[in-house]
């Protein structure tokens, strides 16, 4: 497995900056300096000197971060107005000293009046970070209070504050909808959908903490970034088609055409060899005319698929994709699951089925992606209270059933047979649309074709096809967004190389 970034939970962090402070080495005091360095790199990006800031501070080392960050800016010429809010009265060590370095701090004590943040353009918002210990009350909620209602520009440093970087929040005492510029690695809260509210945007900069440090600590948390295209296998020049692997897909039923022509072109793009898609009669002249690189089966039925064909031929089935839930496709999907020897990709329509016949579930090879979203696990395994409590059904499940689970969402998250779990940062808002989901099947299907382990498929698959919705969404936008821009713009390219 390349070395895919490891999310860390608050003990880990802390940890890694002790490590990196004795071993760099470097003192406390210059570490945050170089954070408020980066963060003030990053910010730059989003503002200019007309803007009217203001930097609102606790008394921990995010506060000390805040207070670094108002004297860079000042001397950067910025418009910055400093408060401390002193919502007790020991201030950190490092925070002290980045008061000590300012000239102009307005100090607020918990007997004064929260003020408005009307004056201002910009928030930056440096409260509290990863030292947060308990919901928020009191004093400083209500000047988070204040942050919301004001509903300016919002920058937090490393957190929205009042968010706790590791669980999902009790209270609604967090700054809202703000631009999170953090530390090292996101947070694991930044991905929860219950926190969405608190994160417009986030992105991270590195403040110099010992990576290899990071990547030893034990974390079933990874992220998708731009390090999976190590995990891309180079095309030899030398090779056939016959290196790439025969695909099935099992898609289609009338009315549903459009899922068949979306997996089969996506998968098409994969890089795989072939690819055979079995369709019902009524599909013949569509997929032939829309994609005639893929050569194509009828069913029987002019409808819906009935019979399963002989499977000796391919390297992978990949089923689901528009295929209905009569009960006689029901019957297909049984036979597939009981014959198959190949991996298997179950999508949409494969899993609402298993779902409504759960005794179906026993027959699940242990070789097999299922691709359901948040509804359709739901259905599969039950509802779950909050996104956490769905990750822990969802790593049973792939431990139970020795299968890769690709929860889709708008951060999707994958889950290995041995517990870890593999969170996607690529993709946008423009991708919540029909046939996205049928692309990924024909992407993650073809990737096994081509003898990738599952968990690399999905993985790479779930990767590439965000890539290519971000492509997409740069040229149509987010609203104009189809599923057939995610095809056309597909690129699976390995690191380091430019085709
Ligand atoms: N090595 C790192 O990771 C670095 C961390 N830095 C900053 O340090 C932050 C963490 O700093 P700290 O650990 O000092 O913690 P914070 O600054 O997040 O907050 C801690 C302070 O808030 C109080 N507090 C916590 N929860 C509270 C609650 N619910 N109500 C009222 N008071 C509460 C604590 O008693 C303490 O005084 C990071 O988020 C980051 O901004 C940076 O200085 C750079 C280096
Ligand atoms: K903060």
């Amino acid at each position: 497995m390349a070395p895919l970034k490891k999310i860390l939970n608050v003990a880990q962090i802390r940890a890694t900056d002790k490590y990196t402070m004795d071993n760099a080495p470097i003192a406390s005091i210059d570490l945050m300096e170089q954070a408020a360095l980066a963060f003030v790199k990053a910010f730059e990006k989003h503002s200019n000197a007309s803007k009217k800031i203001i930097i609102v501070c606790g008394v921990g080392n995010n506060g000390g971060d805040g207070l670094a960050v108002s004297r860079l800016l000042r001397q950067k010429g910025m418009d910055v107005h400093v408060m401390l809010v002193k919502f007790k009265e020991t201030l950190s060590a490092d925070c002290k000293i980045n008061k000590n370095r300012l000239k102009e701090v307005e100090e607020l004590t918990v007997t004064d009046t929260v003020p408005d943040f009307a004056a201002y353009d910009i928030i930056i918002d440096a409260l509290f970070g990863s030292g947060l210990n308990n919901p928020v009350k009191g004093f400083p909620a209500a000047v988070i209070a204040a942050i919301n209602k004001a509903e300016k520009t919002v920058f937090s440093i490393d957190v929205p504050s009042g968010l706790p970087c590791d669980a999902i929040s009790t209270s609604k005492s967090i700054v809202n909808n703000s631009h999170v510029i953090s530390f090292q690695r996101p947070k694991l809260a930044f991905f929860f959908p219950e926190h969405r509210a608190y994160i417009r945007d986030w992105e991270v900069v590195d403040i110099g903490l010992d990576e290899a440090f990071i990547q030893a600590q034990k974390s079933n948390y990874f992220l998708l970034d731009e390090s999976v295209a190590k995990i891309v296998k180079i095309r030899a020049k030398q090779s056939h088609k016959g290196t790439y692997g025969h695909a099935l897909l099992l898609a289609g039923s009338h009315g549903k055409m459009g899922a068949a022509v979306l997996s089969t072109k996506a998968c098409l793009r994969s890089g795989v060899g072939l690819l055979t898609t079995c369709v019902p009669k009524c599909g013949y002249n569509i997929l032939q005319i829309a994609a005639p690189e893929a050569m194509c089966l009828t069913d029987e039925n002019a409808h819906f698929l009935t019979e399963l064909p002989t499977l000796s031929n391919y390297d992978v089935v990949g089923a689901g994709p528009g295929i209905g839930k009569d009960k006689l496709t029901v019957k297909m999907l049984q036979s597939l699951l009981e014959k198959s020897t190949q991996p298997l990709v179950l999508d949409a329509d494969a899993i609402n089925i298993i779902s409504a016949n759960q005794k179906l579930l026993a027959l699940l090879p242990k070789r097999s992606v299922l691709t359901p979203h948040v509804k359709e696990f739901d259905r599969l395994v039950g509802p779950s209270k909050n996104t956490l409590e769905r990750h822990e059904k969802q790593g049973s499940f792939s431990k139970k059933h020795q299968c890769i689970i690709v929860l889709k969402d708008a951060y999707t998250c994958i889950s290995s047979t041995t517990g870890e779990f593999y969170i996607n940062t690529s993709g946008n808002q423009g991708m919540a649309t029909g046939g996205s989901g049928d692309a990924l099947t024909g992407v993650i299907t073809g990737l096994i074709a081509q003898h990738y382990d599952l968990l690399n498929a999905a993985i790479v698959g779930v990767y590439f096809h965000g890539k290519a919705g971000d492509k997409g969404a740069e040229k149509k936008g987010y609203n104009a967004l189809l599923a057939s821009d995610i095809v056309e713009n597909l690129r699976i390219q390995p690191y380091g190389y430019t085709h």
